[in-house]
C-alpha cells in the first residue's frame, strides 16, 4: 500500500499533466505484479468493490475517532476519508508482521460484508499509516477522484512499456483486473491479449475540418455527413454490443438494433431515426433526441422512433481485422458485407458520385435531406486509425442556413449579462402582414453589438411586461439556424434548431425581413 499511497498523495499534489504521466510511469515501471494492476484498476475505476456505505463509514468513526474532532476537522479538511486518515488513533502497541500489499486490501475490500466492515476496515486502518489509510479509504468508497482520467492512466501505461496508446485502449476492454496478461505483453513475456470471444469497441477514426482548403477527388471519396450519433456495432460469439463515441455500452438504449445484428463483425456507422413518410429515409436530429438519453425504451418508443443504421465502414469482417486496408478495400468489403445485414434496420451509406471539387460543392449546396449534415471527405489509400489524424478524413459542414427577422420582445440575460437586454423574440411577417414570432436568440453577438442592441430596446420600449420588453418592430436581426421544424407549440407552425444572431441588419428596412411561409418551406 505505501508505494500506491505515495502515488496518490504526490498525484494530489500535481497539476501538469506530463508531471502526473511521469508519476504514474514511474510508479508501474517499479512495482511487481499483481499490485500495479490494482493500482490501474483503481486509478482508471475499475475495481467493482461491493463499496462501503456512509453508515458503516460512521459507525467506524463512532468506534476509534472522536466525533466532535471528527466534525470540526471534516469542514476544514473538506473530505471524509482523508480526514479519518488524520485522525485514526496508532494503536498501541503497534501491530506486527507484513506491511498491507494494495492486492491484499483490494482482496479483503472485495470480501466485505455488511455486518463485518467496520471491524475489517478497522482492522487494516490499524496496520497503515496516515497516507495508506486515505488511499484504502478512497478505494472503499469509491472513485478515487484524484483529476486522473481512464486515458491518462493508459496513456501512462503505454508509455512505460513503449506502446501506442490506442493498442492499450484496444485491448483493455477484454480484460480484467489486474490484467496480468496485459503486462506480460507489455513486457515482452507475454503474446498480445486478444479479444476473439468478447465483442470489444475500437477506438473510432475521427475527422478535422476541411476548413478552406480542397481536396482532389481522385485522392478523396466524398460521402455525405449524416447528423445522427456515432455507433460502433459489435457481434462476437453470439453477443452484440453498441458502443457510443466515447466507447460507453449503449445496447440498452437501442434493443431494436442490436438485436438486428448477428452477423459476425464490426461495423462503424451513424444511428438514425426513420422518417416516416418516407420509409427508410431519415428524420432529422429532432427525432432522434426523442431515443436519446433514456435508460429503457418503451415499446411505443420503440415503435415511434424506430431506429437504423447508416453503415460507413467494416472494421472486422468476422475474425478478421480489416483496420490496416486502405479505405478502398475496405469500402468493396463493406459494400459486400451490408447485403447480409437486415434491410430494415442497416442501409449502406451513399458515396457521392462528383467528377470535380466543384462539382461537389454544388451538390452539397444543394443538398435537402433533414439528416444531412454535410459532406465527409475520406482518404482512399488510408487505413482505419482510431483518433483524429491529419490528412485522412475531413469533415465538411453544410453552411447554415439564414432568415431575416424582427426583433419583437427583449428580455434581461443572466450572470455576466443580467444587467443588458440580451435575449431577443424575433418574429417573421405574414402573408397578412402580421409579425408572428419564430424563434428566441441570445448568443453570436459581440459585447459592443450587445451594448447597441441593449440601448435599443430600452429607447423603443413599447410596452413591459415584468422583466420583458416589447420593442418597436424595426430592428432586424439575420438568424443564423441549422434546421427548420414543424412545432404547434409556435402560432407561426416553426420552430428553429440552434438559432443564433449572425447578423445586425440596421441596413434593411422590417417590412423586407423573411415571411413565415419561406420558412415553412425548409421544414424538415
Ligand atoms: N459518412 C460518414 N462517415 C464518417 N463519419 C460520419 C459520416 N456521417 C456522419 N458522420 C459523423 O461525423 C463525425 C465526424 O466528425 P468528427 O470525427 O470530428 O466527430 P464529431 O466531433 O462527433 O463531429 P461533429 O460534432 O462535427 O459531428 C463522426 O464522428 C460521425 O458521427
Amino acid at each position: 500500500m505505501h508505494a500506491f499511497a505515495a502515488l496518490l498523495d504526490s498525484l494530489i499534489y500535481t497539476r501538469g499533466r506530463n508531471a502526473k504521466l511521469k508519476l504514474i510511469v514511474d510508479y508501474l515501471l517499479a512495482t511487481p505484479d499483481p499490485d500495479r494492476g490494482w493500482a490501474m484498476a483503481a486509478l482508471i475505476g475499475d475495481l467493482d468493490l461491493p463499496g462501503v456505505k456512509p453508515a458503516q463509514i460512521r459507525a467506524l468513526i463512532e468506534a476509534r475517532v472522536d466525533p466532535v474532532l471528527f466534525r470540526m476537522s471534516r469542514d476544514y479538511v473538506g473530505d471524509t476519508a482523508e480526514t479519518v486518515a488524520l485522525l485514526w488513533p496508532a494503536p498501541i502497541p503497534a501491530p506486527a508482521g507484513a506491511p498491507l500489499s494494495i492486492s491484499a486490501a483490494v482482496d479483503a475490500l472485495r470480501h466485505l460484508s455488511r455486518s463485518d466492515a467496520p471491524a475489517v476496515l478497522a482492522a487494516m486502518l490499524d496496520r497503515l499509516d496516515s497516507e495508506e489509510r486515505f488511499a484504502l479509504l478512497k478505494m472503499a468508497t469509491g472513485a478515487l477522484r484524484i483529476g486522473v482520467s481512464a486515458r491518462l492512466a493508459k496513456t501512462a501505461l503505454a508509455q512505460a512499456f513503449g506502446l501506442d496508446v490506442d493498442a492499450v485502449e484496444e485491448v483493455w476492454h477484454g480484460l480484467t483486473p489486474p490484467y496480468a496478461s496485459l503486462f506480460a505483453w507489455a513486457e515482452g513475456t507475454g503474446e498480445q491479449p486478444t479479444a476473439a470471444d468478447v465483442p470489444v469497441f475500437r477506438p473510432f477514426m475521427l475527422a478535422h475540418g476541411l476548413e478552406d482548403a480542397q481536396v482532389d477527388l481522385a485522392d478523396y471519396a466524398a460521402e455525405w455527413k449524416w447528423d445522427g450519433i456515432r455507433v460502433q456495432i459489435v457481434h462476437v460469439a453470439g453477443q452484440t454490443r453498441l458502443y457510443s463515441r466515447t466507447g460507453d455500452d449503449v445496447t440498452g438504449s437501442f434493443p431494436d438494433v442490436a438485436a438486428a445484428f448477428s452477423t459476425p463483425g464490426t461495423i462503424d456507422g451513424e444511428l438514425l431515426v426513420k422518417g416516416d413518410a418516407q420509409g427508410g429515409e431519415a428524420a432529422s436530429f429532432n427525432a432522434l433526441q426523442q431515443r436519446l438519453g433514456r435508460k429503457t425504451v418503451s415499446a411505443k418508443m420503440l415503435a415511434d422512433y424506430p431506429a437504423f443504421v447508416r453503415v460507413y465502414d467494416l472494421l472486422f469482417d468476422g475474425g478478421e481485422d480489416l483496420r490496416p486496408l486502405p479505405w478502398s478495400e475496405r469500402r468493396q468489403r463493406l459494400e459486400a458485407f451490408v447485403p447480409r445485414l437486415d434491410p430494415d434496420r442497416f442501409d449502406l451509406s451513399q458515396v457521392i458520385d462528383a467528377a470535380s471539387f466543384t462539382e461537389l460543392e454544388a451538390i452539397r449546396a444543394g443538398a435537402r435531406d433533414a439528416a444531412i449534415e454535410g459532406v465527409m471527405l475520406k482518404r482512399r489509400d488510408s487505413p482505419y486509425v482510431g483518433g483524429r489524424r491529419a490528412g485522412l478524413w475531413y469533415k465538411w459542414k453544410r453552411d447554415p442556413l439564414t432568415a431575416d427577422c424582427v426583433m419583437m420582445y427583449a428580455q434581461r440575460g443572466s450572470g455576466r449579462r443580467s444587467s443588458y437586454y440580451s435575449d431577443y423574440t424575433f418574429g417573421c411577417w405574414t402573408e397578412d402582414g402580421e409579425l408572428l414570432p419564430v424563434g428566441k436568440a441570445y448568443s453570436g453577438i459581440t459585447d459592443e453589438e450587445l451594448k447597441m442592441l441593449d440601448g435599443f430596446v430600452r429607447r423603443h420600449t413599447l410596452a413591459r411586461f415584468g422583466p420583458v420588453r416589447e420593442v418597436e418592430k424595426t430592428m432586424v436581426l439575420e438568424i443564423a439556424f441549422d434546421s427548420i421544424h414543424g412545432s404547434t407549440r409556435h402560432k407561426s407552425g416553426v420552430a428553429m434548431r440552434f438559432p443564433r444572431i449572425a447578423r445586425i441588419r440596421t441596413d434593411k428596412p422590417a417590412a423586407e425581413a423573411d415571411r413565415v411561409e419561406t420558412l415553412r418551406r425548409l421544414v424538415t
